[in-house]
């Protein structure tokens, strides 16, 4: 089985507002409320590839009943540990450009924690647990990863340069790191695809079994012990891009479930990804599909697989 765990769900406020003045009043052409929080969308976009998935987190009050009933209308099974305090609200300003005010989101006790990890008792070999989204500054999720190396369960982490920095000491299966994480991670900065090259190699020379680097649209790079390889984006259409990188995730993770090659799987995450961003919402099955055939991957090193 495949299990995401979201510490901070959302309830995505989508507001479009083609000019947005700070500082005036405003009014939204249209809104529209979406579940959110990362492993929450890779639980979505799975689910619309055909995989399920179980949604794990922490989610409280009427936001989070929300959130639990509309993934469930959708046939996504969940087991959010319930909490005292309701799940937070995200606000997307979407229009010529995109603002996102995403809130901190509750403090999660390490009661809460502890029945998380009885969640994971049921966890068995062979099984998947994608970590994806913020956590709360000080919150520990390495007793998390100790169980999943000891259990052999395969661990993908979608997450800040912090929590990345606590994971890749158990070796994650993958790790999806976009460019302010991995600038954040080694203190560095750069200005196109080749300049991350180097740092994707240390990530997996730092422990990571499959890295890919997303970079908006100047494309992706994916690394394993091997071999590492680019990838442009396909033409379109930015509506927005919110949850682009979360449908690259999903999409990845769908293909390798099928037994696809590493190299395959990496070539439709960048086309779901770009349908995300090509897309009103998160991308469908439909949509990443009509874009595959314009991804081109380029070899920069051996070949994988
Ligand atoms: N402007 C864009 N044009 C085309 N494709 C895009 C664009 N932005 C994102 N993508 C696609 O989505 C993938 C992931 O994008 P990005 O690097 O923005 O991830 P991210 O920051 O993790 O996203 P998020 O956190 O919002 O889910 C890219 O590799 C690319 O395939
Ligand atoms: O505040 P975090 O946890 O870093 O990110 C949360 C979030 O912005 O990520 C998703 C898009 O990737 C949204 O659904 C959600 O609102």
């Amino acid at each position: 089985m495949i299990y995401t765990l979201t510490c901070n769900p959302s309830i995505d406020y989508f507001l479009n507002v083609h000019d947005l003045n700070k500082g005036e009043l405003n009014r939204a052409e249209t809104v529209t409320l979406q579940p959110g929080g990362k492993g929450v969308n890779i639980s979505r976009v799975m689910k619309r590839f055909g995989q399920d998935s179980v949604a794990l987190g922490f989610t409280g009050g009427f936001t989070g009943e929300w959130i639990t009933a509309f993934l469930n209308k959708e046939d996504i099974k969940t087991d959010f540990v319930q909490i005292d305090y309701d799940s937070r609200i995200n606000v997307k300003l979407v229009g010529k450009e995109e603002t996102e005010i995403n809130a901190a989101g509750p403090r999660i006790s390490n009661n809460n924690i502890s029945k998380l990890i009885q969640t994971m008792e049921r966890f068995i070999e062979g099984d998947l647990l994608v970590v994806a989204g913020s956590i709360h500054k000080g919150m520990q999720l390495s007793r998390i990863f100790q169980i999943c190396k000891e259990k052999r369960i395969k661990l993908v982490v979608d997450a800040e340069a912090e929590l990345l920095k606590q994971a890749l000491f158990f070796q994650p299966y993958l790790i999806k790191p976009n460019q302010q994480e991995l600038e954040d991670f080694f203190e560095c900065s750069f200005s196109n695809m080749n300049d991350a090259i180097p740092y994707c190699r240390k990530l997996v020379n730092m422990g990571a079994k499959n890295v890919i680097f997303s970079m908006g649209s100047s494309g992706a790079l994916y690394a394993n012990k091997n071999a590492l390889y680019k990838a442009y984006v396909p033409k379109g259409e930015v509506v927005h891009t919110i949850g682009a990188g979360d449908s690259m995730v999903a999409a990845f993770l769908t293909k390798i479930q099928l037994g696809y090659s590493r190299l395959a799987a990496f070539r439709f995450s960048v086309a779901a990804g770009s349908a995300a961003a090509y897309s009103e919402e998160l991308c469908n099955k439909q949509s990443a599909f009509d874009l595959i055939g314009q991804v081109t991957v380029t070899k920069v090193e051996e070949d994988v697989n």
